[in-house]
């Protein structure tokens, strides 16, 4: 008998079928991946399981018993847990403080502060979940905020937990660890629940796979049994052709970016010297947290520095705001979608606005164009595969992958002279990567500048001409593509070997 048998689940949105005869199995002490490409339906398959949303037919089990909850509250008495893609603490609160938040109820009995500090200690060292039970969970990274989301789990007896793109915000080392924890769990008769589209993660880590394609069931394989080329053809249904940077010619272009001596202070950035001469991409490599959030933000507007100066095509750009650097033709793929991407509240069109309005046609004397908006909002859908029910559907509604997919649309559209790329594929599947790096690629021919920070070293070297290492706010090194050492890079991201 499973664990969990889900059976002929459906669910569709505004008449669009989301879940259609889905089916789904997790035995006892199993890690299970959900794979599927971005809008397969695999977190609105999770979110009914866990009572977040009603399904329109369909059964449950769990152990043999069927199961239909109305809240997540009554998923958690069955002892199922989920950890969202984006998640639920409360920043001012410490970590104690958040892990029995909202337990205060009769039956389970509160304990004092102390004893509530030990039984959390003693969690974080039987998992490996490393955290500090006096921590404010603001201060923490966003590593040690997910540990704190799985802990908040077993603190409630969670037996099955289901994690939505776990590994998605961690780094390359934070993972690793995190499939330490994972395999712990396992040891312990935990089973997890993985929702993911990182191949290689499923192959590492999960004993079992259920893959949806639009939708619907397209696969379920014994992990040991398959491999890569078969899950990505499960996946998204064709053969990818891989992205290629041709080499361009050095035309005299013009500067393109050029940031001089910029700093910010307590050491914080800088100073740092850059240039991304048109038709090329320079790659920031680096562990997240070194700068290279303010090292974006100052580019762009959104962050003063303190010295030095900013200048685009011989301009300088010290003095403009956030909406005269977009008129520029900068833009910005910010790698926290929700706080400073998009609006979720406002449908696509709105949200294609943010950007547009600064195209000729958009916006006369004051009001919106609102036939060509919509035009331009059905091209970026169209050109992008994004998956939504209409283009008045909030954004709150996408999945997190059409959502990037929007951002990407918005912020590459009318030929822009540079596009600061922040994780542009953090979120996508494998084919919807595949189409960014062409399109950046292909702005790039267009004689853009692009500045792409990601934590993923392979997208880097994919598509950089240049590599540049930072390291506590400063650029360890520069180099050129056709002169990369893989281990120095490494090296240098840890903040050694400047001198090797
Ligand atoms: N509350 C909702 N209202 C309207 N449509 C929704 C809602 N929740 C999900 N959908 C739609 O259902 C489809 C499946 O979305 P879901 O979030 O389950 O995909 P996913 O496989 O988790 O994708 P991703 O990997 O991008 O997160 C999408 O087309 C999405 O827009």
């Amino acid at each position: 008998m499973a664990l969990l048998s889900m059976r002929d689940i459906d669910k569709s949105f505004f008449g669009k079928m989301a879940n259609e005869h889905v089916n789904l199995e997790v035995g006892y002490n199993e890690i299970h991946a959900l794979l599927g490409e971005n809008g397969a339906g695999k977190t609105t398959l999770m979110n009914i399981l866990y009572g977040i949303y009603t399904r329109d037919s369909g059964t449950i089990e769990m152990e043999g018993k069927p199961i239909t909850f109305s809240s997540p509250k009554d998923a958690i008495k069955s002892h199922i847990g989920m950890v969202h893609q984006h998640f639920t603490l409360v920043p001012t609160l410490t970590v104690s403080e958040n892990i029995t938040l909202g337990l205060k109820s009769p039956g389970h009995p509160f304990p004092n502060r102390k004893v509530l500090d030990e039984q959390i200690a003693s969690l974080s060292c039987r998992y490996g979940l490393d955290v500090d039970p006096k921590a404010i969970v603001g201060q923490l990274s966003v590593g040690e905020q997910q540990r704190v989301e799985i802990i908040k789990l077993l603190y409630r007896d969670a037996k099955l937990l289901i994690l939505d793109e776990p590994t998605a915000v961690l780094t390359p080392q934070e993972t690793e660890s995190f499939f330490t924890v994972l395999r712990r769990l396992r040891e312990d008769g935990h089973s997890v629940i993985i929702i993911t589209h990182h191949i290689p993660e499923v192959l590492s880590i999960t004993d079992s796979i259920t893959v949806l394609q639009n939708g619907r069931n397209a696969g379920t394989v014994q992990t040991k049994e398959t491999n890569a080329e078969e899950l990505s053809r499960l996946m998204i249904g064709r053969k990818l052709q891989g992205s290629k940077r041709e080499m361009i010619s050095k035309q005299n272009r013009g500067n393109g970016l050029v940031l001089s001596g910029v700093f910010l202070s307590k050491a914080k950035l800088g100073p740092l010297s850059l240039q991304v001469p048109p038709g090329s991409i320079l790659g920031i490599a680096g562990v997240d947290g070194n700068g290279q959030k303010e090292l974006a933000e100052i580019i762009v507007g959104i962050r003063m520095h303190q010295g030095g100066t900013v200048s685009l095509c011989g301009e300088c750009l010290d003095h403009l705001s956030v909406e005269q650097r977009k008129r520029k033709g900068i833009g910005y793929i910010s790698d926290d979608r929700h706080k400073d991407g998009l609006i979720l509240d406002m449908d696509l069109q709105d949200n294609m606005l943010l950007k547009l309005f600064g195209e000729e046609g958009i916006v006369t004397h004051g009001f919106v164009n609102r036939l060509l908006l919509r035009k331009r909002t059905e091209q970026a859908v169209a050109e992008h595969a994004i998956k939504t029910s209409s283009l008045e559907c909030p954004l709150r509604y996408l999945s997190g992958g059409n959502q990037q997919k929007l951002i990407l649309a918005r912020e590459m559209a009318g030929n822009p002279s540079l596009v600061v790329a922040c994780q542009p594929t953090r979120g996508l599947d494998i084919g919807s990567s595949e189409t960014v790096h062409n399109m950046l690629l292909r702005l790039r021919k267009e004689g853009c500048s692009i500045l792409l920070v990601s934590s993923d070293l392979d997208e880097i070297v994919l598509l950089s001409d240049e590599i540049a290492v930072m390291h506590g706010g400063k650029i360890m090194d520069c180099l050129p593509n056709d002169r990369i050492d893989l281990t120095k890079i490494g090296l240098l991201m840890a903040g050694k070997g400047m001198d090797a």
